[in-house]
């Protein structure tokens, strides 16, 4: 329901690089027609040369949407293309960390509708999960339509409040390079056991899918599906006696160092 009003209305997409690209075939998917996309990107792939969206054709009049998908490092640069649209009906989404609603509401103007979210790669295959809050000038249809566009690509959840977002951006949003690099971490221990480069690879990554799809699809907690792989005096007892006084302080340091991060690109 809420998708026909931005195909009725149209949708802008402020940089389509990675996230935007997940996030535009989603909407897609979903049955948002092409036509209704207008897409500002200085270097479009071939995939969005050859799609039917608007492709830096300017923007129209009151679009439903202006979702903004460059970096936190750009958006100065990026938001004057959209300051028309500030203040007015169309509904600004970020998917930028650290970026503040203040900041949206100072270039943009003070009364303008503004989601801020935080997805994560996975959403390139459907299985993101997107976390969301907006200030006061977003209705519950407006949340709705926020919603609409971020579960075309995965899961959602809405935040108590913005305070939140820089801890969803720590576990979540970058979450998905902790798990690639212990993929990359147990290939490289598989190795120094004896196995080859290849098998070591084949065989991490595919224990993560698995782990990942068994946790995603059993009833059970994340503690019991770790104590089923556990016999008492085996071999897993042996490696966790390793990892467990060593893994939750380390995490601990790496998502507060990213949570920080996300604080410090809001200043
Ligand atoms: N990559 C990730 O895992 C996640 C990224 N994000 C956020 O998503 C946003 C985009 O990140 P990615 O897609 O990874 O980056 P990206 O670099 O792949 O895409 C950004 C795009 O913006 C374009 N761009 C640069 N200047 C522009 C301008 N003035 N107007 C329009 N487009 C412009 C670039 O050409 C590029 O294609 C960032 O703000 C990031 O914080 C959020 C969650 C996860
Ligand atoms: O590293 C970053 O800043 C972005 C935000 C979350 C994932 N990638």
């Amino acid at each position: 329901m809420a998708l026909e009003r931005v195909a009725r209305d149209g949708l802008v997409l402020l940089g389509c690089g990675k996230m935007g690209t997940a996030l535009l075939t989603g909407w897609l998917g979903a049955g948002v027609p092409a036509r209704s996309v207008w897409v500002i990107e200085p270097n479009p792939s071939d995939w969005l040369k050859a799609s039917s969206v608007h492709l830096n054709e300017g923007v129209p009049p009151a679009p439903a949407v202006a979702l903004l998908a460059v970096k936190p490092q750009m958006m100065g640069a990026a938001l004057p293309a959209l300051q028309a649209l500030g203040n007015g009906a169309t509904l600004f989404v970020s998917i930028a960390a650290g970026t503040t609603i203040a900041a949206f509401e100072a270039a943009l103007g003070d009364r303008t509708p503004i989601v801020r979210t935080m997805p994560n790669t996975p959403a390139m295959v459907n299985r993101g999960i997107t976390a969301l809050c907006r200030n006061g000038h977003v209705g519950d249809e407006g949340m709705a339509l926020a919603v609409a566009l971020m579960a075309a690509v995965g899961e959602t959840v809405i935040l108590d409040g913005e305070h939140q977002i820089d801890a969803v951006t720590a576990v979540s949003g970058s979450g998905p390079a902790y798990v690639f690099h212990l993929i990359e971490a147990l290939a490289a221990a598989g190795e120094a056991e004896g196995l080859s480069p290849e098998v070591a690879m084949q065989l991490a990554r595919a224990t993560v899918c698995g782990a990942g799809e068994l946790a995603h699809r059993s009833a059970e907690s994340a503690a019991q599906l770790r104590v089923n792989v556990t016999s008492p005096g085996g071999t897993t007892a042996a490696a966790l006696a390793v990892l467990m006084p060593e893994l939750p302080g380390l995490m601990a340091r790496a998502v507060k160092a990213a949570a920080d991060r996300g604080r410090e690109l809001g200043k």
